[in-house]
């Protein structure tokens, strides 16, 4: 599958079989899944400074609430993604426990007000991911846009089920791969997502000591 019509169309009929398969999970079957995912991000985000962009839930996702507030209790600085223009970057305000939020796009609650933060990490919920570390979300392209658009570069933790994963989403040159994906059952490193993000090498991204 190369052109991007066919891509876009298989990719509208992978979401539309992933979302009613993630919806139909029971209650307490989610509640447990959920329960294993905070547990891994609790262990892999302990650093008590730096900023982390959430997001809230919706049609079935990762409930990150639970471990918003426990990262705001370590002192972790939590954001939310706004959609401030259709087609255009992803902008993070600063979340706290008791904020006035607003329904934004899609009716996902949002910071009502509050600057705009960078992220050092970045927690995407994940439609679907692939074993190259890409990932398929909402059709929107908002995360590859705003990634491609930040000026540093965060570490992007794909978050999803298991049932998520699929072989390959038939990467395109705007796709931005992801460097972790946490599930229920596991974390999964991709290795070269940096590279392949700057089309460079892996060895061209390390410091290489002066005079030696
Ligand atoms: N919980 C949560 N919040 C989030 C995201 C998310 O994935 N999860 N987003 C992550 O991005 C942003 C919202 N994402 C959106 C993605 C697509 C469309 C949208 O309008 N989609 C078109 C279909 C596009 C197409 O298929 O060509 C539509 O529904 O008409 C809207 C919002 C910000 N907030
Ligand atoms: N950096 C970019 N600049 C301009 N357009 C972009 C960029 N990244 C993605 N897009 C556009 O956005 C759309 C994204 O489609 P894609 O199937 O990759 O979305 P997605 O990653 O599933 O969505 P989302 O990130 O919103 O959940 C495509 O039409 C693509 O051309």
């Amino acid at each position: 599958m190369q052109r991007w019509e066919e891509v876009r169309a298989w990719r509208k009929a992978q979401r539309k079989t992933l979302m009613a398969q993630r919806l139909s999970i029971p209650r307490d079957e989610r509640a447990r899944r959920d329960e294993a995912i905070t547990a891994r991000l609790r262990h892999l985000l302990p650093a008590p400074r730096g900023c982390i962009a959430v997001y809230w839930p919706f049609k079935g996702e990762y409930d990150p609430r639970p471990l918003m507030r426990s990262l705001h209790d370590l002192g972790v600085r939590l954001s939310l993604p706004v959609v401030v223009e259709r087609a255009r970057p992803l902008v993070f305000r600063e979340w706290r426990p008791g904020i006035h939020l607003v329904p934004g796009i899609w009716d996902i609650p949002v910071p009502a007000e509050g600057t705009a933060v960078l992220p050092d990490a970045i927690l995407a919920p994940v439609v679907g991911f692939d074993t190259q570390g890409y990932r398929l979300g909402y059709g929107g392209g908002y995360y590859d846009r705003t990634l491609a658009a930040l000026p540093e570069r965060p570490l992007v933790i794909g978050i999803g089920f298991e049932p998520s994963w699929l072989e390959t989403i038939h990467p395109q040159p705007h796709d931005i791969p992801m460097d972790l994906i946490v599930t229920e059952q596991r974390v999964i490193r991709i290795v070269d997502a940096a590279a392949r993000r700057t089309g460079g090498s892996p060895v061209a991204d390390c410091a290489v000591p002066k005079g030696g």
